[in-house]
């Protein structure tokens, strides 16, 4: 039996952290979450991590293809938080954003780490960003992490 399993550091790989700007009070949190994980888990440094700020979770695909089109980037980490509130109109939100990301990982075949938290209320988003949850950023910088080293081996 052959096992391919990867470590998790990442000297001198390149990350972009793509960052929506809506729900900020919360996406700064797993920007941090993100940042901190890439530093202190893979020893990334902060020169090769590029932060690209967007306004929406619905912008998230568009920005991640042009990022991944480029081919600067081992990875690429998508940070936002679709937050339902009294409409339909979380759906639409959260369900392009999700579709949009997975075809550009496929595309491109570049790792796209999904951070953007997609939550009933202000109170879950808050558990998921560094409280009781944990921070789904640095848990999206993880993944990433051992994307990159998994696909290298393969
Ligand atoms: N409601 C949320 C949005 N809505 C904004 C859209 O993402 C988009 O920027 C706007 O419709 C202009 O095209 N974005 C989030 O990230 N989170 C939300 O909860
Ligand atoms: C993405 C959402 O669900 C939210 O921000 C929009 O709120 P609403 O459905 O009340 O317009």
């Amino acid at each position: 039996m052959q096992v391919i399993e990867a470590g998790l550091t990442a000297k001198g790989k390149k990350f972009a952290i793509v960052v929506a700007r809506f729900n900020s009070f919360i996406v700064e949190s797993l920007l941090d979450g993100a940042v901190d994980t890439l530093k202190r888990v893979g020893d990334v440094a902060d020169q090769d991590i590029t932060v690209v700020r967007i306004p929406g979770a619905f912008e998230m695909p568009l920005a991640v293809q042009k990022v991944a089109a480029s081919g600067k980037y081992d990875a690429i980490i998508a940070l936002g938080a679709v937050i339902r509130g009294g409409t339909p109109h979380f759906e639409y939100v959260a369900g392009e954003c999700t579709k949009g990301l997975a075809q550009v990982m496929m595309q491109h075949s570049v790792p796209v780490a999904f951070g953007v938290l997609t939550v009933d209320s202000i109170e879950q988003a808050v558990e998921r960003a560094g409280t009781k949850m944990g921070n789904k950023g640095g848990e999206a910088a993880m993944s990433a992490l051992e994307m990159v080293n998994v696909l290298s081996q393969l």
